[in-house]
């Protein structure tokens, strides 16, 4: 999978079809119940509204001639009833539509999120987090005026316009036919324009995609954009793509702007051809009409053509639609590479061990990233990984909890096939701390039960003082209680990784995988942290990313990689008296720390 970037069009997997259409279509069934009570009304409405011309014809070619005044009277009271059940009518379908449109974007929205939670990494490794966010909230969101107002204007639309063609023929067929005369003009330059605005609304999608995608690295970033004083350099990078939004969007709705006008002027063009033509037959008696029928006729062809011109609309609205739910569908589509095998089973509990047999491992066709990886990890054990930069450390511990699959050999933990077993009954007996904690929004407490959902406030507490959190946290205004922001933003990044161990230790995981942060912890909370580390990693495997001196040589057995590859492995004194790469490093990195702190 290409790599896409904030100024970067996403392409687009498959183009909308007729089987999205399906699709949209089974998430619109289940309201079929409320659907047809909206047709329902929208028809009573729509017959009460045609009926006032009815009405007045009678009124003008009968009543009036024959000062019929109780008549008159009578006509007079079915209007005002007419009226009042149609906006009745209105108001209910509006309500009922309203409840609609947001059932099925709520469900939508939930379907989509639900598939994120399970895309693999990688998924998320090649986009901007903005195109995704915009997805699960923006482009549903555009659809409400279509699921609102639109399909459902549609059906009545339709009703209508058979109705108006019903009342229209009884009354007079040629001035009916006259009124039609601009239908198939209209019907031709719909069809002409339908490619040009298809592509038009899809750039937008895609500007507006680029646009949100840049708005959230920014917001991401906006520390090291502030230290860096790049706020001028953004400040351009912005207004690109904020322009090429509104360019887009501009030039998708000057085609909008543009079919508008079309429909008014067919629209007149048959109003007035309908006015020369009844006008002088009733002038000229050529064809026999009433003075009631024509102005019966005036009223009923601007009822004609109302219809067909919101039913124009409502394509135009089909077409920006569509540029939003081909992306929506291509999330929902987004295969989930990493996913329970169709006879996966649930890995008992384990006591921990873990194999790598000839593991092989690219995240990126033909750029191999881990080369023939062999290792067996007793129950217990503990690893330390090193290496230079780049080498393939993070990689080797992602691989474990099966973050990624790999495309050579095999992972066995326990002896189980790791690629065998369900990935909640693997992922739920390991605990994993990334260098970058993650802390989420809401209280202290809540953040250490992320562990364990069902965890007492007493465990949490104790887990906290094992890991020696808890002094800082009772320091803090509401204790446990106090709330964090999203990413931990009020909370120093020592104070994180304590409430990360302390989340860690809850869970009670066989196998802990941990990357260390390199420096981020002051000395005396780092003696006190190693304590607690040891703690949480005592009787348990653990693969530590280290980089500590403390906790490297702590390590039962201590893996050296370079360029994806296990070179050295065993304890710290094997691999100083090896004299090899480890030993080089030490000596580089770690000497005069030695030498400086009494470890
Ligand atoms: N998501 C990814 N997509 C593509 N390549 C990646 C991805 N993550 C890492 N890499 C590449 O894989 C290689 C190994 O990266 P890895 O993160 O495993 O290194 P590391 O040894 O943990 O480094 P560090 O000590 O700097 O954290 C690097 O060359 C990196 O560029």
């Amino acid at each position: 999978m290409a790599r896409n970037k904030f100024d970067v069009d996403e392409e687009l997997q498959t183009l909308f079809n007729g089987q999205h259409l399906k699709r949209l279509m089974g998430y619109i069934r289940p309201h079929r119940k409320a659907l047809t009570i909206t047709v329902m009304l929208m028809i009573i409405s729509s017959i009460a509204l045609l009926l006032g011309p009815y009405l007045v014809r009678e009124a003008i070619d009968h009543k009036i001639p024959d000062k019929d005044v109780d008549g008159l009277i009578m006509i007079s009271i079915g209007l005002a009833l007419a009226m009042l059940t149609s906006s009745v009518c209105l108001k209910f379908r509006i309500r009922l539509m309203s409840s609609v449109a947001q059932k099925i974007i709520y469900t939508l929205r939930e379907d989509i999120f639900l598939h994120l939670q399970k895309l693999p990494f990688s998924y998320f490794d090649n986009r901007p987090h903005g195109k995704i966010i915009i997805r699960v909230v923006n482009y549903v969101n555009a659809l409400n005026d279509l699921l609102q107002n639109g399909i459902i204007n549609v059906i009545t639309d339709m009703f209508s316009l058979i109705f108006i063609v019903i009342f229209m023929f009884a009354i007079d067929v040629r001035l009916t036919l006259i009124s039609m005369v601009g239908l198939p003009v209209l019907i031709v330059v719909t069809f002409l324009l339908k490619r040009a605005q298809r592509i038009r609304w899809q750039r937008v999608s895609s500007k507006q995609s680029n646009l949100n995608a840049y708005v959230h690295e920014s917001i991401c970033g906006i520390k090291v954009t502030q230290s860096f004083a790049r706020e001028e350099e953004n400040k351009n990078i912005f207004n690109t793509c904020n322009s090429a939004y509104k360019k887009s969007w501009m030039s998708a709705v000057r085609l909008v702007h543009l079919m508008w006008p079309i429909s008014e002027n067919i629209s007149t063009l048959s109003i007035s051809l309908l006015f020369y033509m009844g006008t002088s037959w009733l002038a000229y008696g050529e064809y026999i009409i009433t003075v009631g029928t024509l102005v019966a006729f005036v009223s009923y062809i601007g009822r004609f053509w109302g219809p067909i011109m919101n039913l124009s609309n409502f394509y135009n609205q089909i077409i920006m639609a569509m540029a939003y739910l081909e992306r929506i569908f291509e999330t929902l589509d987004e295969e989930i590479v990493v996913k329970d095998q169709k006879d996966a089973y649930p890995i008992p509990t384990i006591a921990g061990s873990v194999t790598f047999s000839n593991v092989g491992f690219a995240y990126e066709e033909n750029n191999p990233i881990l080369k023939g990886i062999n290792f067996h990890v007793e129950a217990g054990e503990r690893i330390a990984l090193v290496g230079s930069t780049g080498s393939g450390k993070t990689t080797i511990i992602n691989l474990i909890s099966r973050f990624y699959d790999i495309q050579e050999g095999d992972i066995f933990v326990d002896g189980h096939d790791i690629q065998k077993v369900t990935l909640a009954s693997l992922r739920q007996q390991m605990g994993i701390m990334m260098q970058d904690t993650f802390i989420f929004s809401g209280t202290i407490m809540d953040n250490i039960r992320y562990g364990k959902r069902d965890a007492t406030e007493e465990e949490i507490i104790q887990a906290a003082k094992e890991v020696k959190a808890h002094d800082f946290i009772m320091k803090m205004q509401d204790g446990y209680q106090t709330e964090v922001n999203e990413r931990g933003s009020r909370l120093s990044v020592g104070q994180r990784q304590l409430i990360s161990f302390a989340r860690a230790l809850l869970a009670k995981p066989a196998i802990l995988i941990l990357d260390e942060a390199t420096s981020s912890i002051d000395t005396k909370t780092e003696m006190a942290l190693q304590e607690g580390l040891e703690r949480l990693l005592e009787g348990r495997t653990s693969f530590v990313v280290a980089h500590r001196l403390a906790t490297i040589k702590n390590a039962d057995r201590i893996f050296y990689i370079r360029d994806g590859r296990i070179i050295e492995a065993g304890t710290h004194e094997e691999l100083i008296d090896l004299g090899g790469a480890y030993y080089k490093l030490f000596m580089t990195q770690y000497e005069i720390l030695n030498n400086d702190i009494a470890l």
